[in-house]
């Protein structure tokens, strides 16, 4: 059960005291008026199962407390639940079906089988290759429902274990709000030139980055789409850390689906018509462990040569950005 976050490392709750001083410290974290309430709660319910013996309801009581208070936690952190999405915990709260934790899960089922990226061929395949195999299928032509399609790159161990470690644990030191984004922050300029060293991306200017945080106990997902074609330009680059997962590219609902490995340390690279001409998604069920997203954006071509989009690159470069609840909160 992964309860605390920090970085890509989680706490995991073994017994009933480890459970009780988990709540009492979460209980800190809630505004004053509730603490009494809760802690108060929290003593009772502990005593009242003090004398439970068989392991199983014990894990059971554990594992349902845990989602308690993490709907407690979030609620009064202000959930980011907003218009018609929910998160698990709220749909388990409100009792609504699951489906309601995305659209893309809803989405009508495809008429063909996936098709899939491989990051050996740097190409898209009819099937997945499997490592042991001579999958005929898999090294035959590019399927024709995709042929064409250009500006997909994968790039296998940007950053090696220890460094995703403290990327993870630094991008966690800042406060986590339910949409954020900013300039560079200090942790991107030793990691920058080995980025504009990868092929392609040599005039790579970044002035956004966005990290997201994909929790698999939240349903977290990213519903199909594309990124802002006015203020963004051709490069979406996106490091991978914490867990391996996929982006789901498709056309319509029911359009064929291409599958994009993304494991965990590896840097993807989506331009030209596979940002441009197909829509991308991470599916619920791809979300199988924590998983942190950086994504660096460029500016689009008519933004370089105005003063704004000038000011905006002089920014990026200066690796001095804060994140947006920072700004809110007044924090340098
Ligand atoms: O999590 C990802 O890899 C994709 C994120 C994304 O598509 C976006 O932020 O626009
Ligand atoms: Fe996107």
């Amino acid at each position: 059960i992964t309860r605390f976050q920090a970085g890509c490392a989680s706490q995991t709750i073994r017994n009933p005291l480890q459970l009780y001083r988990h709540l009492l410290r979460l209980v800190r974290t809630l505004p004053p008026g509730a603490r009494p309430y809760y802690s108060n709660y929290i003593r009772q319910a502990y005593n009242s199962h003090s004398d439970e013996t068989d392991p199983d309801r014990v894990r059971q009581i554990i594992d349902r407390a845990l989602l308690d208070a993490d709907w407690v936690v979030k609620k009064s952190a202000g959930c980011a639940c907003k218009g018609i999405r929910a998160c698990k915990i709220c749909c388990a709260a409100k009792q609504l079906p699951l489906v309601a934790v995305s659209a893309a899960s809803s989405l009508p089922q495809p008429d063909q089988p996936p098709l899939h990226f491989c990051i050996d061929c740097q190409a898209v395949r009819a099937t997945p290759r499997h490592a042991d195999g001579d999958d005929a299928e898999h090294w035959s032509a590019i399927p024709s429902s995709a042929s064409g399609l250009a500006g997909i790159r994968v790039f296998r161990d940007f950053i090696n274990p220890d460094e995703e470690a403290v990327l993870a644990a630094e991008i966690d030191k800042r406060p986590w709000a339910p949409s954020q984004s900013g300039r560079l922050p200090p942790y991107w300029s030793a990691l920058l030139p080995r980025l504009l060293a990868l092929p392609g991306l040599a005039d790579f200017q970044p002035v956004e980055l966005c990290n997201l945080d994909y929790q698999p106990e939240l349903g977290a997902h990213i519903d199909p789409h594309i990124d802002d074609t006015w203020l963004w330009g051709d490069r979406l680059v996106t490091l991978n850390l914490c867990s391996d997962t996929s982006l789901t590219l498709s056309q319509s609902a029911g359009s064929t689906r291409i599958s994009i490995p993304m494991p965990r340390r590896s840097v993807l690279v989506l331009s030209g018509p596979a940002r441009y001409d197909w829509l991308h998604a991470v599916l619920p069920d791809d979300v199988t462990g924590r998983r942190l997203a950086v994504t660096l954006r460029e500016l689009a071509p008519d933004w370089l040569e105005t003063v704004d989009g000038r000011a905006l690159l002089k920014a990026g470069a200066a690796f001095d950005g804060v994140s947006v609840v920072e700004l809110k909160s007044g924090g340098s």
